[in-house]
């Protein structure tokens, strides 16, 4: 049920694995191109799994989710749940989706949960089915970006169920996944989902806190980061500064976890602190755009590249990168933007077709999203481009010496 990020990957991924899979969605368009084979998304090795699996017949993608009950012996719950007015997770989609599909399933039929939920959300499934069948918690840690390794590589496959025999046909299913299996009761996979978002946020607003404070002693924090990751406790994943995190999950599952410690009557003030440092550092990225114009943007050309909230995804939901464009254009700057997944223009901003053509006349270059392409580019190409020769970097692309040699100042996140 459902075929964005995890629904489609979960669908083509189970059919991989042998099983026969139907995926429903509401968008007619969505699943009339993937009847074709066309994916909507950009995720590496997914369109090759689609097409593998609508070629061995295993595949078949409808219009609702009731349709792709049918008779179903699992249904896959992967539908969003957006962050509510108050933070927490909106439940509807998934409510309404279990009550579509109670009366279809199959009999003995297993309700698997994929979609990030609040905790004790297991057991409002359960009601909306409007029949007793079993309700089994499976977080999904996949990355976009990487979905398809990640659902296929697992670090770990966690399922919370209160119905033993129904979390091993569940566990069953993974069958070839080689990763440790976490079976728990399903508010405890609940809590194991939220809290490892939010401490993958944490470690990255603790990272550019550091950066902070490197830019402030004149210390490097690359060089410091390398030296923090070799200890095995601390590992160097999630320590790239940056100008900070977004995307569609950590920045909802931070807002919810917040919420539902708060409802719990615990005031999580160390997670309030990570979303407000993560807040901070997109204004400072903002500032520094600012000082290298020379202290205002007004009627000035600013170039950004990248536009997505990482790199290797074409995903623009709560993308830092789309934050700091739209003050720069709230402080008087013209943006010209360049990202390798996008070529249509964006509300406030042009969107030139190649990175050099973005740097046209622009008094700065701000390098927000880590793509790998942004490292070759020549710089003597861009300097030639650009009316002042200013770099911001937030992602640690531009190597110093080459900037320098090409007549840049360069000023970044965490360097002195
Ligand atoms: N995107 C990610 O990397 C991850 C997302 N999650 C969680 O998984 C859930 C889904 O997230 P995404 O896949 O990113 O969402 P998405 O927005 O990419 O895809 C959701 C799909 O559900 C469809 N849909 C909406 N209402 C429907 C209905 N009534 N019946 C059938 N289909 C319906 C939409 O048309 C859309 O194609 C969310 O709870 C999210 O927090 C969990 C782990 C990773
Ligand atoms: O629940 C989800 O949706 C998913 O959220 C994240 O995955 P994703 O949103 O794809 O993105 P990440 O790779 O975690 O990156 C998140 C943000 O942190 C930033 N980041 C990450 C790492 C780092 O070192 N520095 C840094 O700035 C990225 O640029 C990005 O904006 C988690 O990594 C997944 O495990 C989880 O399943």
């Amino acid at each position: 049920m459902g075929a964005g990020y995890v629904g489609l990957t979960t669908a083509a991924c189970l059919a991989h694995l042998g099983h026969d899979v139907t995926c429903g969605d509401v968008d007619e368009q969505r699943v009339a191109a993937l009847a074709d084979g066309v994916i909507p998304i950009h995720e590496e090795g997914l369109q090759e799994l689609v097409r593998a699996g609508l070629d061995a017949g295993r595949l078949r993608f409808v219009v609702g989710a009731g349709p792709a009950a049918d008779g179903a012996a699992f249904a896959f719950l992967c539908v969003p749940t957006p962050q509510g007015q108050d933070g927490s997770a909106d439940m509807r989609i998934v409510q309404e989706v279990a009550a579509e599909i109670g009366p279809r399933l199959g009999q003995d039929a297993i309700v698997v949960n994929k979609s990030t939920v609040p905790v004790g959300s297991t057991r409002v499934v359960e009601r909306s089915l409007g029949r007793r069948l079993a309700v089994v918690s499976n977080p999904e840690f996949l990355r976009e970006g990487s979905a398809v390794h990640d659902f296929l590589h697992p670090s770990r496959i966690v399922i919370g169920a209160d119905d033993q025999a129904a979390a091993i046909r569940v566990v069953d299913l993974f069958d070839g996944v080689g990763a440790p299996v976490v079976v728990t009761d399903p508010p405890t996979a609940e809590t194991i989902k939220y809290a490892s978002n939010a401490f993958l946020a944490t470690k990255v607003s603790f990272v550019n806190a550091i950066a902070n404070v490197c830019e402030a002693v004149g210390a490097n924090v690359r060089e410091v980061t390398l030296g923090m990751g070799y200890d095995r406790r601390i590992n160097s994943e999630f320590l790239r500064p940056g100008p900070g995190w977004g995307g569609s999950c950590l920045p909802k599952d931070s807002a919810a976890l917040v919420r539902i410690a708060e409802d719990a009557g615990y005031d999580f003030r160390l997670l309030k602190g990570v979303i407000e440092v993560n807040a901070q550092q997109q204004e400072r990225v903002v500032a520094k755009v600012i000082r290298a114009a020379g202290g205002s943007v007004r009627k000035k050309r600013v170039a950004a590249w990248g536009l997505t909230f990482k790199a290797g995804t074409d995903d623009l939901r709560e993308s830092p990168a789309l934050v700091v464009i739209d003050r720069l254009v709230d402080a008087g700057a013209t943006v010209t933007a360049y990202d390798p997944t996008r070529k249509e223009p964006l509300p406030g901003m042009a969107v030139a077709a190649d990175p050099y053509d973005a740097c046209e006349d622009a008094a700065v270059l701000v390098v927000l999203t880590e793509w790998d392409e942004f490292r070759w580019l020549d710089l003597a190409i861009v300097r030639n481009r650009m009316a002042t020769p200013h770099i911001v970097d937030t992602r640690g692309l531009i190597e110093p010496a080459a900037a320098r040699r090409a007549g840049f100042a360069l000023s970044g996140v965490g360097l002195p």
